[in-house]
Parts: C-alpha cells; sequence; structure tokens
C-alpha cells in the first residue's frame, strides 16, 4: 500500500488526571487569564460541576441542557452568555452539556474548557450538533473546539454501569466508523485502532464493577483517542444513520449508537478487508465482527432500537432521510433496499440480512457483488 494523504491535527490541550479536576480547571482559568466564567451543567451534574469549579470565579451558573441541543435552548444560552458578559464558557457533563457550550461558542466565539463525564468525546471535536424542527444539523467549526479538556476518571464514577457501556459504545463506534470515514487516513486509523483496544480493555472492567478506577481512566482514555480519530476521519455510515434516528425520533443517542454499530460493521467489514482487519486486531479477535460480538456480549449492551423508543412505521421516512446522507467513501453501496433491511434488524434485534449469524453473535459474509474499497 502507497502513502499518499492528507491529514490535519486540531489543537487542543489535554490535562489528564485522576482526582485532579479542580485543580487542573483553576490552573487553566489562571493561563488563560479569564475572569467571568459562564458553567454549563446540567441540574442533575450541577454538585459535580459545582465541586469541580469551587477555586473558579463563576458569574453565571447555566442548567438549561437538553439532549441534542433543541435550537431554542441554543439560542436561550447564547443571549445569557452575552447578557452576563462570559469570557469563557466551563462545561461539566456528557456531550449534551458539552454541545451546548459548543452552541454558544459557535456564535460569541467564546473559548471552552470542557470537563466531561461520559464518554461520548464530543470536548475532543470540532463537530457541532444542532436540532430544529425534529431534525438534527451537524457541521464542523474550529470555533466549537474546546481549547482544553480536563479528563478525570473519577467523574464518571456516578455514571451508572448501562449508561456507561452504551456511552463506552458510542465511542466505540467513532473508532469503527473513523476506519472508512470520508476522511480516513493512516493516523486517525492508528488513533482509532489504539481507541478500541482501550475502550474493549476499560469497558468490561467497569460493567463488572462501577467503581473501578483502571477501568474508567482506559475508557477516557480510548473516548479521547476515538473522538480524535472522529474529528479528523469525519462521520461515516454508521453516525448518519445514528444523527437522523436522534433527531427525527428523539432517540437516546449513546444507546442508538449501541445497537446499530454492529448492524453497520456486519454490513461494511466484508467490503473493507484492511479496515477489517485493524478492527480484529485491536480486538484481539480473529476477526472485526466476532471481537465487537464477544465485547458487547460480555457488557450486556443493548440490542435493539425498538426498545430505545423507535416505531417500526418510521423506518421507510428514515431511510429516506439517511439515504443522501451516506458518504461517497463507505466501502459497500447502500441502497433503500438494503438500508431498509439493515434498520429493520437494528430495529428489532434480529439478524441482518447477508449474515450467516445474527450482528452481534457472528461474523458477517454476503452475497452482494460489490466490491471492496477500505
Ligand atoms: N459533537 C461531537 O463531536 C459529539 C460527539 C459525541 C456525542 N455528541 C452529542 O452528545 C450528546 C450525547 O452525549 P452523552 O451520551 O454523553 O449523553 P448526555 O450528555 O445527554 O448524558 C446522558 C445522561 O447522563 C447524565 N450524566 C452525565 N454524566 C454523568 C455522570 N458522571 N454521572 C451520572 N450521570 C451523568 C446526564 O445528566 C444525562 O442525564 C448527543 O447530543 C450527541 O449528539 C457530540
Ligand atoms: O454534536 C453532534 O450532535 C454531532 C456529532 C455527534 O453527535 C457524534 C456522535 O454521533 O456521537
Amino acid at each position: 500500500m502507497t502513502l499518499n494523504f492528507e491529514h490535519v491535527t486540531l489543537g487542543q490541550r489535554v490535562r489528564f488526571g485522576t482526582g485532579k479536576a479542580a485543580e487542573n480547571l483553576s490552573a487553566e482559568v489562571e493561563r488563560l487569564g479569564a475572569r467571568r466564567i459562564m458553567l454549563i451543567a446540567s441540574e442533575s451534574d450541577a454538585p459535580m460541576a459545582a465541586a469541580v469549579s469551587s477555586g473558579v470565579d463563576v458569574v453565571l451558573h447555566y442548567h438549561d441542557v437538553a439532549p441534542h441541543v433543541p435550537i431554542e435552548k441554543a439560542e436561550k444560552a447564547r443571549a445569557a452568555a452575552i447578557e452576563h458578559d462570559a469570557d469563557l464558557l466551563v462545561c461539566v457533563g456528557g456531550g449534551s452539556t458539552t454541545g451546548l457550550a459548543k452552541a454558544v461558542a459557535m456564535t460569541t466565539a467564546l473559548p471552552i474548557i470542557a470537563v466531561p463525564t461520559t464518554y461520548a468525546g464530543s470536548e475532543a471535536t470540532n463537530v457541532w450538533g444542532l436540532t430544529e424542527a425534529s431534525r438534527k444539523a451537524t457541521g464542523v467549526d474550529d470555533a466549537v473546539l474546546p481549547v482544553t479538556v480536563i479528563y478525570d476518571a473519577e467523574l464518571a464514577l456516578s455514571l451508572p454501569a448501562h449508561l456507561s457501556v452504551a456511552s463506552g459504545l458510542n465511542a466505540l463506534a467513532h473508532c469503527i466508523d473513523s476506519m472508512w470515514a470520508p476522511r480516513a487516513d493512516p493516523i486517525n486509523q492508528a488513533l482509532a485502532s489504539e481507541g478500541i483496544r482501550a475502550l474493549a480493555a476499560g469497558l468490561p472492567l467497569i460493567k463488572d464493577n462501577p467503581a473501578d478506577l483502571a477501568g474508567r481512566e482506559q475508557a477516557l482514555y480510548g473516548a479521547y483517542l476515538s473522538a480524535v480519530a472522529f474529528a479528523s476521519a469525519g462521520s461515516g455510515m454508521h453516525h448518519k444513520i445514528c444523527h437522523v434516528l436522534g433527531g427525527a425520533y428523539n432517540l437516546p443517542h449513546a444507546q442508538t449508537h449501541a445497537v446499530v454499530l454492529p448492524y453497520v460493521l456486519a454490513f461494511n467489514a466484508p467490503f473493507a478487508p484492511h479496515a477489517e482487519r485493524r478492527i480484529a486486531a485491536a480486538f484481539g479477535s480473529d476477526d472485526a465482527v466476532t471481537g465487537l460480538s464477544d465485547l458487547r456480549s460480555a457488557l450486556a449492551a443493548p440490542t435493539s432500537l425498538k426498545e430505545h423508543g423507535l416505531n417500526e412505521a418510521d423506518i421507510p421516512e428514515a431511510v429516506e432521510l439517511i439515504l443522501p446522507a451516506i458518504p461517497a467513501s463507505n466501502p459497500r453501496r447502500v441502497t433503500a433496499e438494503n438500508l431498509d433491511e439493515l434498520l429493520r434488524a437494528a430495529y428489532a434485534g434480529s439478524t441482518l440480512p447477508g449474515s450467516t449469524e445474527t450482528a452481534t453473535t457472528g461474523t458477517a459474509t454476503t452475497r452482494d457483488k460489490e466490491t471492496s474499497h477500505a
């Protein structure tokens, strides 16, 4: 294989230290010379945010966070930032909270320090998402990339095991989709491979014992790598599917990723042998689908979209919305028919047509005639 690619590395400071979030936040605020902080955290994460920000000056404690960043919430938060003359945004929470900070940064150009408490990875990307009239729009803007990320594995100790698993599989999806996303290259694939290894090591430890700090550290490290890979490689087929489902039908983000991932992997893997080998090697497995399947079994991962609120009657509309968004880089040609089959299988948690076994428990084969590209 010849090496011929263009790669952009985003500039961002990372401070990783277990039990050190408050100390690291104070140091960063001082380094940036900020005096008027807008602290964004959901109502339920507010006590954690208060502890993390105990050493800095906060002019506004802002709690009106909602999944998928509804535009009305974004506009309200933007107005509040201006009204309080904020000079720095600090967000403490999951991807929804980081997403709201990004929405504010988009129009105000305020810097963000992100303190993530899940494994969604939004803190390490220049990707924003906003939902308006039941449609989720995403885009890229360097203004929304947090200047600093403060990682502290202790902050995720309160994240219940089932949410940790779903969120960790959201991160794993960043890694796997990066293998065939529009700007996939050897650098982001290497980051994605190490992300898969770290997540596959950390998540079972968390599942067995949510207080396991070594597992939490591995998962957080993997989540960061996954997000850097995703920001660099762009959104592949998997992310396009999940964004439509999340925005149009208000499905929970991490759980949707967790359910859809094995179906997309089983769909693409036979057409992407190079990516398939890398994913398998990262799992330490004979093949990629089995590697993911074994991990999902160990994690008791969510298996169907119907259990997370999708109506079967919405599938034809979802196919129409997703199909135009599938990137040309996808290794397998996506048609209305095979996408409909994939969504119906993910809806029911059943075997993906074209696979010899269920996507969650076996190796994919296909009888289609497309050739492989990745
Ligand atoms: N822009 C990007 O690059 C990017 C990447 C990934 C995800 N996202 C976005 O992030 C959102 C999803 O993020 P998410 O999966 O983190 O969900 P979330 O932020 O909605 O959090 C899920 C729930 O977990 C709670 N929670 C968070 N941390 C906790 C903790 N440590 N202990 C206990 N409870 C905790 C939250 O309060 C919330 O109720 C979606 O809108 C998604 O589109 C964006
Ligand atoms: O910020 C967004 O809403 C878009 C990016 C995103 O959600 C990544 C993901 O699907 O995990």
